[in-house]
């Protein structure tokens, strides 16, 4: 299996970037508009929140679930037992975040998103017709000015030796949304399962850009584009003593919009944070 690490600018790039979708789950990209420098600043500037205990006056709001959601509430993968070792703070347009930190974050959201309307055209573009004829509308703009797609910045605390046996930093997942688009973390460890039900890990130099198929992209593709299981691995020797920030944008399209002839976005969302236990 290979994911593919696809130059954005390249006159290949879309056809390379939706054949790694279509095999593993997974493409890999580098040369797009992301900087590395607001990465990093935002990377640093989280760090800081998530290391001070003031970080629980900005506690999730339970109507809105936006906010910080400590590591004592927060999920269990479909089928594990255990919890997660992670906290995080969920972000939707409009949510506030410590001053500091809202002009970044904002700037992001604004790129990140707006990179993901282009890779969903490219997907399309490649799609074949007899798949893409069932999409209800076109797959970038199911997702524009959706309320739905979320920004959460993820911190996988150092390891301290309280933490339970097996418990591990992202246990085996999919994720419930049409695309997840991700900057590579600080540290390694996420891995993706390939068809032959090996972990491979996936590239994580800086500076590139992580995409992966959700579960709602292989619904509406009946299953033409696999929504890859991953998960994080905890660290092995003085990688244990750093924290590790992720920065996935989940790419959720407006509720009301017809996925497949079972489901709309928004009925499948609720059905899944049900499994998950957050809802
Ligand atoms: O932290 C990562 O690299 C991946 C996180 C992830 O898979 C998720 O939050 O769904
Ligand atoms: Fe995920």
């Amino acid at each position: 299996m290979n994911v593919q690490n696809v130059d954005y600018q390249n006159a290949q790039a879309a056809q390379q970037f939706t054949q790694s979708l279509r095999e593993t789950g997974f493409g890999v990209v580098r040369n797009h508009p992301v900087p590395k420098a607001l990465v990093e600043r935002i990377y640093a500037g989280w760090a800081a929140f998530f290391e001070d205990e003031g970080k629980h006056q900005w506690r999730f709001d339970p109507a809105t679930h936006a906010g910080f959601f400590p590591a004592s509430i927060s999920e269990t993968a479909k089928g594990q037992t255990q919890k997660d070792l992670k906290e995080y703070f969920h972000i939707y347009p409009g949510t506030k975040v410590p001053d500091s930190l809202q002009a970044d974050i904002d700037e992001y959201y604004r790129i990140a998103q707006e990179v993901a309307e282009t890779l969903l055209g490219w997907i399309e573009a490649n799609t074949p017709e007899d798949v893409s004829t069932r999409f209800s509308e076109s797959l970038s703009s199911m997702i524009r000015d959706s309320h739905q797609t979320l920004l959460r910045v993820l911190y996988y605390p150092p390891f301290e030796g309280g933490e339970s046996a097996g418990a591990v930093r992202a246990g085996a997942h999919e994720d419930i949304n049409l695309i997840t688009v991700l900057p590579a973390s600080n540290e390694a460890g996420l891995e993706v399962k390939g068809r032959d039900g090996q972990w491979l890990p996936v590239p994580c130099d800086p500076g590139q850009l992580i995409i992966n198929v959700g579960d709602m992209l292989q619904e509406a593709s009946s299953g033409y584009f696999p929504s890859t299981t991953h998960r994080v691995v905890n660290p092995e020797g003085a990688s244990r003593q750093r924290a590790r920030l992720s920065l996935p944008l989940f790419l959720h399209p407006r509720p009301e919009v017809t996925l497949s002839e079972r489901y709309s976005a928004d009925g499948y969302l609720k059905e899944r944070l049900k499994e998950l236990g957050v809802s």
